[in-house]
């Protein structure tokens, strides 16, 4: 993107591990054609590149705690830039984050003069929901078990609820129920994304 105005339309999802961020992504990306990108896939990525951050990164993820910003938003920027540049993209989902105050901080210090934060998106389903799905679901990361899960929990309770308020009391978080089957969380999703249209 070159100049300096405000080109990008974000919109963040947001909610506990396993609460269906990626999956209702995916339907937002096939029904509305937003760029998606999820930070915590992007710093998986970034530990599998051999970067020089990846043990730290490694580290702090196995642990359950939150990368720092310079790290992620980096990532999520160079990611919208390349959607943009290749796709002409404008309209961008981003699951996972900010997940805390240095997150929030850092994306409004890099990105508020690129872009724009149009919603949160909060999905909401109990602890004990969240993590029957992360511990079924197979995916062989290194946190989903249940000692870095109850860690991920608190951190979403005391690190990201605090981020949730912010946009709150802006006015901008939209809450849908996650614990209902996909195509029925997708919805109330769909009637979010409906009302920003207009
Ligand atoms: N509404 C739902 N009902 C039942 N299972 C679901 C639902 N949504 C997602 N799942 C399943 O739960 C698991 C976690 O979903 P998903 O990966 O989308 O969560 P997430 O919030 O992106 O997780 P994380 O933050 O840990 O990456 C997957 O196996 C997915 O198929
Ligand atoms: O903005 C972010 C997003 C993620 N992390 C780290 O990654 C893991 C896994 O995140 P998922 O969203 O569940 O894929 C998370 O527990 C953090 O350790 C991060 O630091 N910052």
């Amino acid at each position: 993107m070159s100049g300096d105005a405000l080109a990008y339309n974000v919109i963040f999802v947001l909610g506990k591990p396993g609460c269906g961020k990626g999956t209702q992504s995916d339907k937002i990306v096939s029904e509305f054609g937003y760029g998606h990108m999820s930070a915590g896939e992007l710093l998986r990525i970034e530990v599998q590149s051999g970067s020089p951050h990846g043990e730290m990164i490694s580290q702090r993820m196995r642990d359950g705690q939150i990368v720092p910003v310079e790290i992620t938003c980096s990532l999520l920027e160079k990611r919208m830039d390349t959607l943009h540049q290749e796709k002409g993209l404008v309209n961008f989902i981003i699951d996972g984050f900010p997940r805390n105050k240095d997150n929030l901080d850092g994306w409004n210090r890099q990105m508020s003069t690129k872009a724009i934060v149009r919603c949160v998106l909060l999905i909401d389903a109990s602890d004990d929901v969240c993590a029957g799905r992360c511990l079924g679901r197979g995916s062989g990361r290194l946190d989903d078990n249940e000692a870095t899960l109850r860690k991920r929990f608190q951190s979403f309770v005391r690190d990201t609820m605090p981020i949730l308020d912010h946009y709150d009391q802006a006015g901008l978080v939209f809450k849908v129920n996650g614990e209902l089957e996909p195509d029925r969380v997708f919805d109330q999703v769909r009637q979010v994304f409906e009302k920003l249209k207009k």
